[in-house]
């Protein structure tokens, strides 16, 4: 992803536009976009998807390249000590795999290739002041006053300065606000035709809707964002030493190319163990219907244990370690295992690096179990179908205290090729 297509390299070779009847190429544009700061790391992983396809959409017109937006500053990363700003997406997943969907750029080498620590044009999403007209949901996209006008602010030198993933020297040259209610796919428009300006970049990128959700280009963008290969080998090391899981036994290999890999459905068998994805601190402070209590957590999987002939048990949970000791004490007598990061990992791959470890842990069990509305629980059930699991053994949840014991399962969203 570089500067290459310019007129000139295209033509170097001497011949003219006439000799080779090819229109002028046009020159790269660059997509970067936002979200919502209060947003988890998974939901902006689906935010990424949506963005993707646009991106994909984009470069059927002309050429576009994503940049991808450094992670940090989320609230649900805590561990202290450690620096969790403006992390490249190399640290979480593979950078090739997404530049077989679209072409992508890290942020660090947007500067470097544009040589300015610059966006052209800030587009901040946001709603319409007057709300849905006649409670009737309508596509629709215009640019309106801003709602909140404190977000960027311009300075005397005529710069907009705002947050830009921790980066104080990044500015933008002109801001405006966009009403949306639409689909990703409605911004294609307003790029291409209404604006020329090279680099463009869409803050609150939440606010836009999959084009398609759950169909083949929707599968294609999740199945190239694939976890980094070092991460996937710590996951695969601990299924190894603790779990007795490997990927010739399970079933789960991964080819290195995604688009090369079709996995029949029900194929894998998985580890000899259940995972259960127990979200806790928010969810269990908040009083939620759906969240169990540990004891009756421990109680469902002892029952799931049972059932499935298995021994093993793995919990990743965002509890803190007091609860996960009293998880473990009601579920004395079996073999029950959580991840806890060296220091290194920790150091090196942060709460997002260890979050996923968990996630890569959890798609490769027998059967997985996990907490309802949480996107932490629907990304494993995505890399499950991926790896090419029965949905049987993908999409359970626990039913809450205040919920009866056949509440209602996640929904089943099976791969499209
Ligand atoms: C209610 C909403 O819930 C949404 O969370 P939800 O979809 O579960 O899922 P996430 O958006 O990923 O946010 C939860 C974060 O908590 C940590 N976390 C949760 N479960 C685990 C786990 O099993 N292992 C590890 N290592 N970390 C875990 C992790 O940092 C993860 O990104 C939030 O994003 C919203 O801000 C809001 O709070």
């Amino acid at each position: 992803a570089n500067e290459a297509e310019s007129d000139e390299s295209v033509f170097s070779s001497g011949a003219t536009q006439q000799q080779l009847h090819v229109a002028p190429a046009k020159p790269t544009r660059y997509l970067l976009y936002d979200i919502n700061p209060g947003e988890g790391f998974n939901l902006r992983r689906d935010v990424y998807m949506r963005i993707a396809n646009l991106v994909k959409a984009l470069n059927e017109v002309e050429p576009w390249i994503l940049v991808l937006p450094p992670w940090g500053r989320l609230y649900h990363w805590k561990s202290r000590g450690l620096n969790q700003l403006k992390i490249p997406w190399s640290t979480f997943f593979e950078v090739l795999s997404l530049s077989y969907h679209i072409p992508v750029i890290e942020y660090e080498d947007y500067i470097k290739v544009t040589g300015e620590p610059q966006i052209d044009l800030v587009y901040y999403l946001q709603n319409y002041a007057e709300g849905w007209t006649d409670g009737k949901w309508e596509e629709k996209i215009d640019e309106r006053d801003c709602i909140d006008n404190q977000l960027y602010k311009k300075n005397s030198d005529g710069k907009y300065r705002g947050w830009f993933w921790g980066y104080s020297e990044t500015y933008a040259n002109e801001f405006k606000c966009l009403s949306v209610q639409a689909m990703a796919g409605q911004m294609l428009p307003i790029l291409t035709k209404n604006i020329s300006v090279r680099s463009v970049m869409l803050d609150r990128a939440d606010e836009l809707l999959h084009d398609r959700y759950g169909q083949v280009d929707y599968w294609r963008a999740r199945r190239s964002l694939r976890f980094a290969k070092h991460l996937r080998d710590i996951g695969d090391e601990f299924r190894r030493i603790n779990l007795d899981s490997n990927d010739e036994k399970d079933k789960t290999e991964v080819i290195d190319d995604w688009r090369e890999m079709r996995k029949e459905p029900s194929s894998a068998i998985g580890g000899p163990y259940i995972a259960a994805h127990l979200r806790r601190q928010d969810y269990a402070r908040n009083n939620r219907k759906d969240v169990p209590s540990l004891q009756n957590a421990a109680e469902h999987l002892k029952k799931l244990l049972k059932e499935h002939k298995l021994k093993k048990l793995f919990i990743s949970t965002d509890a803190p370690k007091f609860e996960i000791k009293e998880l473990k004490d009601h579920l004395t007598g079996y073999e029950v295992y959580n991840y806890v990061p060296p220091k290194a990992v920790l150091e090196n791959f942060m709460d997002g690096g260890v979050a996923i470890i968990d996630q890569w842990i959890s798609a490769h069990a027998r059967y997985f179990i996990g907490t309802g509305t949480s996107t932490f629980s629907f990304r494993i059930h995505e890399e499950r179908q991926i790896l090419g699991f029965d949905p049987k053994m993908t999409y359970n949840r626990f039913c809450g205290d205040g919920e009866s014991d056949s509440c209602d399962q996640p929904t089943v969203w099976n791969i499209q090729w």
